[in-house]
């Protein structure tokens, strides 16, 4: 380990610097005033600001906030890093890390310390916890041990909260795990509360209109299909249903209606998004302080605003993203509302297929990918990618192959449900997604593609779309010059992620001072967070930053870095001194 060197030099081997500052020349259309209502300015804009007449109300431009306190650092303060992340960094260099982040779901195959610690180790990026399942009791334990591991062994795994939604499904089989159904049997699904054990082939629903709704003939399809019944009689709260398709019934699986070839939006479509039990999960998940908060069965952008609105007020200064499920069919028409209106999206394509006919499940995967891209915001795609490591120690080749298109595709972070939640393999499953994922990367490298796709301008101010414009370059000059890492410092994150929607071949190196900006960020393709203090000089925060990740093997000395500043809105390529 090298010692502290106050005479550490500065950065000498800046070849070659594009200052975007607003009077350079790129943007010399841009009216001066509109600039200066940057949140964040460079030091220069600062100074000039601080001889401002603030007091006067004709003074243009107008009064700007103070400039953000400048604190002079000792030089070396820590750096943090995932150290798994660390690990890979070091051994394998900046180019090769994984770029495609990973989820698990947690649930009794992985709840204990060492199973969670062991799918940490493993590249687990956040750890997803379902509110369909368990109790509040059983959920915080987890959200517990996952903190304790983080403080305790160095990780940075985020936590994602999943609701339930009011979509209709069964009640919890009285207790039992699961329920065999057999061909031909008749089964009694029944809007009363059965008290446990449930009487034989009979299961509760949550839904009160269910009896009315149904009609004979009518198909209920179970758990996505894997179980299906037709309906045959109705009697007051009960439906009696002939199982057509034989499978294993799970406590809460989800149940949907199909009549004539199309599913059956009723009253049944009325049901909230956000159940009074959900209400409940969102305000424990704000008082647990999770990263992510996942909204299953979203229709509209309204009860994301809606949401968004409530977090706020309950949850200052924190962090918490909301991520949209597209995972049914009223969420299609409003597609790139609900994305625009979130911080994310997950693609849940268990709940899609018993929603749409499953040959469209995988073009609405990837319009989800690419409108989510465009949009800049993270995207997850979910559920049986790796389907049979439930039972089994290796996954299909179909399986396989469709994790690789996934990564192709472009997705940010690939999901585990089933697999990591209640199978035999957690980690050998983990480890799959893993190393598909590198692999396709490094053929994406090697084959040096470049992907085509436009990306729009999306923000609704000048200085946001400069940031736009920059970070876009940034990913151009990274492949141009075969860069081996971008930094950037952020400190809401929002260069982190637009740098990310470049998707450059090399990691995305950000450095933010809050622990909530850095869980978030992992869930943003090729994003690696750092939890760092910086200052608004550049040059310092570099020093020290080349100093820190130098000592701790992360980089060494002619790795070429593009480096994007927030508080300069500048892009810098250099040779690590
Ligand atoms: N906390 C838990 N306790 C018990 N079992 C769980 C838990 N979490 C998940 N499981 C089991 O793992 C299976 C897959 O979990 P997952 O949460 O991914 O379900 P899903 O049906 O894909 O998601 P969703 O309900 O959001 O559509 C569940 O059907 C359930 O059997
Ligand atoms: C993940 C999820 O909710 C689904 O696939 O239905
Ligand atoms: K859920
Ligand atoms: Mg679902």
């Amino acid at each position: 380990m090298s010692t502290v060197n106050p005479t550490f030099p500065a950065t000498k081997s800046i070849f070659h610097t594009l200052h975007k500052a607003p009077h350079s020349k790129p943007f010399n259309h841009v009216p001066n005033h509109i600039l200066i209502r940057r949140p964040r300015m460079s030091a220069v804009q600062s100074k000039v600001l601080l001889h401002d007449d603030r007091s006067s109300s004709t003074t243009f431009p107008p009064p700007a906030p103070p400039p953000p306190k400048q604190i002079e650092l000792a030089y070396p303060v820590a750096i943090e890093v995932d150290k798994v992340t660390e690990a890979e960094l070091k051994e394998n260099g900046s180019r090769s890390t994984r770029r495609t982040k990973l989820v698990c779901t947690i649930g009794p195959a992985t709840c204990e310390s060492d199973k969670l610690e062991a799918l940490a180790v493993g590249g687990m990026n956040v750890a997803r916890i379902n509110m369909c399942h368990g109790t509040r009791e059983w959920h915080r334990a987890v959200i517990e041990r996952v903190r304790r591991l983080n403080e305790e062994k160095g990780f940075a795994v985020a936590i994602m909260m999943d609701t339930q939604g009011s979509e209709i499904h069964m009640g919890d089989l009285g207790g039992a795990a699961s329920a065999k159904a057999e061909d031909g049997e008749i089964w009694t699904f029944s809007v009363r509360a059965f008290n446990s054990p449930c009487p034989e082939r009979s299961v509760s629903v949550n839904y009160d209109g269910f009896a009315e709704d149904v009609k004979v003939g009518d198909e209920v399809v179970v758990d996505g299909g894997m179980v299906r019944f037709v309906v045959v009689e109705k009697t007051g709260p009960d439906v009696l249903c002939r199982c057509c398709d034989p499978g294993l019934l799970l406590p809460r699986a989800n149940l949907a209606l199909w009549r004539n070839g199309s599913l059956v939006r009723e009253r049944n479509a009325m049901l909230p998004t956000i159940s009074s039990k959900d209400w409940l999960d969102i305000d424990f998940g704000i008082a647990e302080g999770v990263d992510f908060i996942a909204v299953s069965f979203v229709k509209s952008a309204e009860v994301i605003k809606h949401l968004k609105s409530y977090i706020a007020a309950r949850s200052r200064g924190n962090n918490l993203a909301i991520i949209a499920k597209i995972e049914c069919i009223d969420s299609l028409k409003n597609l790139e509302d609900i994305i625009q209106a979130s911080d994310g999206a997950m693609v849940g394509r268990g709940d899609l297929g018993a929603q749409i006919p499953l040959e469209q499940v995988p073009a609405v995967q990837k319009k989800t990918i690419q409108l989510c891209r465009q949009l800049n915001k993270p995207v997850i795609v979910a559920s049986q990618l790796l389907e049979s490591m439930i039972e089994y120690p290796i996954p299909t080749r179909a399986e396989v192959a469709d994790v690789s298109e996934v990564v192709s595709q472009g997705a940010d972070a690939l999901m585990l449900s089933g697999e990591s939640a209640m199978g035999n393999y957690p980690e050998k499953a983990l480890a799959v997604l893993r190393s598909v994922s590198l692999r396709t990367e490094r053929r994406w490298r090697e084959q040096k593609q470049h992907d085509t796709m436009e990306l729009p301008a999306i923000g609704s101010s000048i200085s946001t779309y400069i940031s736009e414009e920059i970070c876009i370059a940034a990913a151009r000059m990274a492949n141009d010059l075969d860069a081996d890492a971008v930094f950037v410092y952020t400190t809401t994150g929002h260069m982190a992620s637009l740098l990310s929607r470049g998707r450059p071949h090399c990691p995305i190196f950000a450095f933010t001072p809050t622990g909530s900006v850095q869980r978030r960020l992992n869930l943003q393709r090729g994003v690696i967070p750092f939890l760092l203090t910086f200052t608004n000089d550049m040059e310092s925060n570099l020093n020290r930053t080349f100093f820190l990740l130098k000592a701790r093997g992360m980089i060494k000395s002619g790795d070429l870095i593009v480096v994007v500043s927030d508080i300069l809105q500048s892009i810098q390529v250099i040779k690590v001194p």
